[in-house]
């Protein structure tokens, strides 16, 4: 770990060949994150020491042929590890310099912002494409990055995605989008859109009868109801230059042909040293932020998905055990160490 002159932590992870994630990285990473935690650094930049992959995920010889006690212990500190970075009060960003695959992308999905280096690396969560069911908590940090339909796709096809695809996978919505979301739907004949007012002086006079008054809740919210259901396109509309505004304001990257940005990484860099300065940048945003209001808003905003696993942290690691001791999946394994050797070699 360095610490630079604003107080940011540059963590890097040095574990060659592919920084595969053993025991002892692990724990070298829990015990990192606690004192970047204890230092008050102002944020972490987790990237790597190889040139090609930031982590090549979990290191399958702790999985294979494993010690029953050292594979628990594995995955508990893998556990620990995840509540550490997902849930870190202080801002983290991840400068991908490299491939990022299974426990690679957990760990960028972890942090709040990721800048990829342009080239022909990959990142995602490929575990089903390896026969693996990826726990729930290894899910929710996909589902917390891009939208749930996405990550739904994303995780069943065990997709892998290449840096442009990872930068542009994002919802259609805006202009054209709205657009796409057809007419507003209606019944009977369409209605001329009203303005607010219009809406409340008709409510007014409906409420102006002792009859109506009885139904005022309801007249209010129906006419509510047909003003939103007819200005539909115009709200969405203006609810998006409205948030193209406000992201411009805080300089945040957003295409403006009306397409909203939610990619699986935030930007792209051409060298690790851009990387880290786009995710000092994005670090030094919260400047002006207080520091305890900052992390508590973050940890709430997280705190289900955290909690989910601290609730079944013994069931998670049970379920782990029970998968990795299964002769199928011993199988797996080994034919997978085999491919990869093999691949090496070449
Ligand atoms: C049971 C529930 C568990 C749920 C969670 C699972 C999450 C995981 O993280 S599972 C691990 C999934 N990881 C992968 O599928 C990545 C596999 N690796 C690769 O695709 C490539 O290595 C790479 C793209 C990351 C890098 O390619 P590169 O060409 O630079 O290097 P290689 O020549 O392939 O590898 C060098 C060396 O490292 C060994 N190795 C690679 N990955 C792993 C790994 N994850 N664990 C252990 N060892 C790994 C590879 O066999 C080579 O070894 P040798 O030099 O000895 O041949």
């Amino acid at each position: 770990m360095a610490v630079d002159n604003d107080g940011i932590a540059v963590v890097t992870l040095q574990r060659p060949p592919v920084n595969s994630l053993n025991l002892d990285l692990l724990q070298a990473m829990n015990n990192t994150f606690d004192d970047v935690a204890k230092n008050k650094s102002k944020g972490m930049i987790l990237t790597s020491a190889s040139p090609t992959v930031f982590s090549a995920g979990l290191d399958i010889m702790e999985m294979y042929k494993p010690d029953p006690k050292r594979l628990e212990t594995f995955w508990v500190t893998l556990q620990d590890m995840w509540l550490k970075l997902f849930g870190a009060s202080f801002p983290t960003a991840a400068a991908i310099n490299g491939h990022a695959p299974a426990g690679g992308c957990l760990i960028a999905t972890s942090c709040e912002y990721r800048v990829m280096l342009s080239g022909k690396f990959t990142i995602g969560l490929n575990e089903t494409a390896l026969g693996i069911v990826p726990p729930t908590w290894i899910q929710d940090s996909l589902r917390h990055t891009i939208p749930t339909r996405q990550a739904e796709i994303a995780l069943t096809t065990g997709k892998m995605f290449t840096v442009d695809e990872a930068l542009k996978w994002r919802t259609n919505r805006g202009a054209e989008g709205a657009a796409r979301l057809g007419p507003p739907v209606l019944e009977g004949p369409q209605m001329p859109p009203r303005s607010p007012d219009q809406i409340l002086n008709k409510t007014l006079k409906m409420c102006l009868s002792p009859k109506m008054a009885l139904d005022t809740g309801i007249i209010k919210l129906n006419a509510l109801n047909e003003y939103l259901v007819t200005e539909r396109t115009t709200i969405v509309d203006n609810a998006i230059t409205f948030g193209i505004k406000k992201c411009n304001d805080m300089d945040i990257n957003i295409q403006k042909r009306g397409r909203r940005k939610v990619g699986l990484i935030d930007e792209t860099a051409a060298d690790k040293a851009e990387a880290i300065e786009k995710c000092k940048k994005f670090i030094k945003r919260f400047d002006k932020i207080p520091s305890l209001a900052r992390g508590m808003t973050k940890q709430i905003f997280r705190q289900e998905v955290l909690q989910k696993l601290l609730t079944n942290r013994q069931a998670d690691t049970k379920q782990f055990l029970d998968l990795v001791n299964q002769p199928k999946i011993q199988q797996s394994l080994e034919l997978y160490l085999a491919m990869l050797k093999q691949k090496s070699q070449k």
